[in-house]
């Protein structure tokens, strides 16, 4: 599992700006033209906000949890999700739907803190199957969950957009550990809930 330590570099501005200007100059804009004039600045502030999970601790999402003696299924449903494939820096989106089986000390975690998790590890360059492998192993190994499974569903905007140009077309990713991997009859429970 991944923590701060494994992250690289900080966010530099300036170099965002400055390479942006020069995708501008590259396509065969002008820059300095009146519509464009901030774009580097605002392209910036935009990625800071959208790749922001690069230097976020997921473990400190995780870090409160509560003692509810609760040792049954907890699912978060329909958590919006916005995340930027690595492969062409284009939107993908979609839902990611939680469920876990908190560990046999019956410590919860805020429900809030599952779309935390979502939207941190969104928040990087990724690929669709790596997100919802982070969000799994990360409740696994830092809350400790006896069983967890994640189910993403997003639509890819290199695959609507662009190339194959299939807009419509949808993605399901699927990460199971645990309990609801070694039972079949937990792991339908949860499927079921979720298509509830
Ligand atoms: N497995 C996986 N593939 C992805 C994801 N996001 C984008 N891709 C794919 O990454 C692949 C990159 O393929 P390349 O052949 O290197 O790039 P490309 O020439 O732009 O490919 P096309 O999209 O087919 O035009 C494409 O097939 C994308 O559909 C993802 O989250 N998971
Ligand atoms: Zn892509």
């Amino acid at each position: 599992m991944d923590t701060a330590a494994d992250q690289v570099g900080t966010f530099d501005a300036a170099r965002v700006e400055s390479a942006v200007r020069e995708m501008l100059i590259g396509i065969g804009e002008d820059p300095d033209r009146e519509g464009l004039r901030d774009t580097p600045a605002r392209v910036a502030r935009a990625y800071r906000e959208l790749f922001a999970g690069l230097w976020t601790d997921p473990a400190e999402v995780l870090e409160r949890t509560f003692s509810e003696d609760h040792d049954e299924l907890v699912l978060v449903r329909d958590i919006p999700l916005f995340s930027m494939c690595e492969h062409h820096l284009l939107p993908f989106h979609g839902v990611a739907h939680v469920a876990y089986l908190p560990g046999s000390d019956g410590r919860v975690t805020g429900l809030s803190k599952l779309a935390r998790l979502v939207d941190l590890y969104a928040r990087r360059p990724q690929v669709q199957e790596r997100l919802t492998t982070q969000v799994a192993d990360a409740l696994e190994g830092t809350l400790g969950a006896r069983g967890v499974l994640v189910v993403i569903d997003a639509e890819h905007q290199c695959m609507s957009a662009r190339g194959v140009r299939k807009p419509g077309s949808r993605t399901t990713t699927s990460a199971v550990r645990g309990v609801l991997k070694s039972s079949a009859s937990t792991r339908a429970e949860a499927l079921g809930l979720i298509r509830h």
